[in-house]
Formats: C-alpha cells, structure tokens, sequence
C-alpha cells in the first residue's frame, strides 16, 4: 500500500517559486493500478522522486507499508520498484549479470535471485537475451529487460515512469500484459503516461494532476461523473482551458 500525504515541492527558478507538487494527496492499495496523469509540468516525476526519496519534500511525506521514505528511506526503497523510459543499462555486463547485481543491491538471496531472473524473463520474454551484452540490446529489448529489473527485489509497490514510450505494439502489449501481472501479484502499482487512451484501459483509478495539485480522482466512472466528459483526453482539454480562460 502507497499513501501520499499533503506532498509539497517548491523549486527556484530564476528568481521566483515554482510550485511543483502543491499539497498533494493519494492512497494506491494492493492490486490496484492508479493513473497519475497530467500534462507536461504538471509534477508527476517531481512527485515520484519524493516517493523514490531521491528528492527532500518541503512538507507532506510518502508512506509505502506504513513506513515513511524520510524515516526509513532503505526500507522504504527495497518496497518499491520503479521503471522509466529513460533507464540506463549498464552496457558492458551481460543482462544476467545486470539482474543478478540489482538482486545483489538488494540484499536479494542469490539462488533466489537466480530463479527470480530465469522466471521473469521467461514471462517478458527475454530469456534468450540473458547471456547478450545489455549495451547491444533494441531500444524495446532494453525495456524489457529494465521491467524484469524492476521487479527482481519483488516490491509491493511498483512505479512506471512512461513505460511504453519509443515501444512499438508488441512492446506495448507487453507491458499491459506486464501491468495485468503486477495487478494479478497483489502489488500496488502507480503509472504515469501522457498516453490517455492507454491509461483508460489500463488503470483502475486515476488521479487528474495540473500545476502540482490533483483537480480530479476517482475510477473512470467517478471521473465522468465530476467532469460531464466521456474520455480523459476531453477531460485534459477542460483542464487546459481552463488555465487558458
Ligand atoms: N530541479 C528542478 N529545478 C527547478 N524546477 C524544476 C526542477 N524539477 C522540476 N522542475 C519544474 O517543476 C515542474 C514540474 O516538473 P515535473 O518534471 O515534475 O513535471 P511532469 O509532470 O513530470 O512533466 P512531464 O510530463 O513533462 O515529464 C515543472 O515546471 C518543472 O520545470
């Protein structure tokens, strides 16, 4: 379980405040997937460092399984998994060998971390991959694999930071089927994606973000209820509108 308290980020810039992430408020429990969404700016990797604990919050705090990233940030990190489009691989260990030491990092038993690796990349289907230096992997091959790496230290909570961006359809398909078993794993999943039409399918609870602040949350129904708007897109357009007005 992912809890988010009254979250606050203030950054300078150039002189005067920007406030990122303005007294932000979610739960995300077990089996569920939960759409942080907004448009671009509106906070949600800012939001995501703070429960990552790469990032100090002004105020408000994170809270995975009860503990609270500033209190124990170890703890909390080995509860939660986090997945980017923009991850980097180390290029010159073999993708077994990448596995194998972020189990390590993790304090991960090495025979569990031995079968975690075989078991998980037969499910992404990167098996025929393990023994390939990471650096010569395809753009989508190297997605799979940092979604296998994600998952190595099995975190109840998982974090995916744009995780089909630059994949093709099978890609995608692959981390919706990915997705699906997170869900199915009993995990509590946070996603964030400018891709509406895939978040609609995918989540079960969205929380609408703009200027750091959530405008709206609920499941798709709750939402169409708030906004009188059938797809989330229509609901984006309100919201931008409503700044532009
Ligand atoms: N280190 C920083 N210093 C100053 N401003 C920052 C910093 N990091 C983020 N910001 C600002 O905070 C705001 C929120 O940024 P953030 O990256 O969280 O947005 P986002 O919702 O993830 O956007 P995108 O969809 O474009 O990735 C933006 O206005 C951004 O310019």
């Amino acid at each position: 379980m992912l809890s988010v308290h009254s979250l606050v980020k203030t950054f300078s810039v150039d002189g005067s405040e920007l406030r990122a992430v303005d007294d932000l408020s979610f739960d995300v429990p077990c089996k569920e997937v939960y759409g942080l969404l907004g448009p671009n700016g509106a906070g949600k990797t800012t939001t995501l460092r703070m429960i990552l604990g790469l990032l100090d919050a002004d105020a408000g705090y994170a809270e995975v399984d009860g503990i609270q990233t500033a209190e124990d940030p170890i703890a909390v990190k080995s509860r939660l998994g986090f997945v980017s489009a923009s991850d980097g691989v180390y290029p010159w260990l073999s993708v077994r060998e990448m596995l194998l030491y972020f189990a390590d990092l993790y304090a991960v038993d090495p025979h569990v971390a031995a079968e975690r690796a075989e078991h998980l990349s037969k499910m992404m289907g990167i098996e025929k991959l393990l023994e390939r230096r990471a650096g010569s992997l395809s753009t989508g091959q190297r997605q799979r694999v940092t979604l296998v790496r994600g998952l190595i230290h099995d975190p109840p909570v998982m974090l995916l930071d744009e995780p089909t961006r630059g994949l093709d359809v099978v890609g995608v398909q692959t981390i919706f089927e990915y997705i699906e078993h997170l869900r199915d794993a009993g995990k509590s999943v946070v996603v964030c994606t400018h891709r509406l039409d895939e978040a609609e399918r995918l989540c079960d609870r969205f929380g609408l973000l703009h200027h750091g602040r959530l405008q709206n949350e609920g499941s798709m129904d709750e939402l169409r209820e708030q906004t009188h708007r059938e797809h989330l897109v229509d609901m984006f357009v309100d919201l931008m509108k409503t700044e532009a007005a």
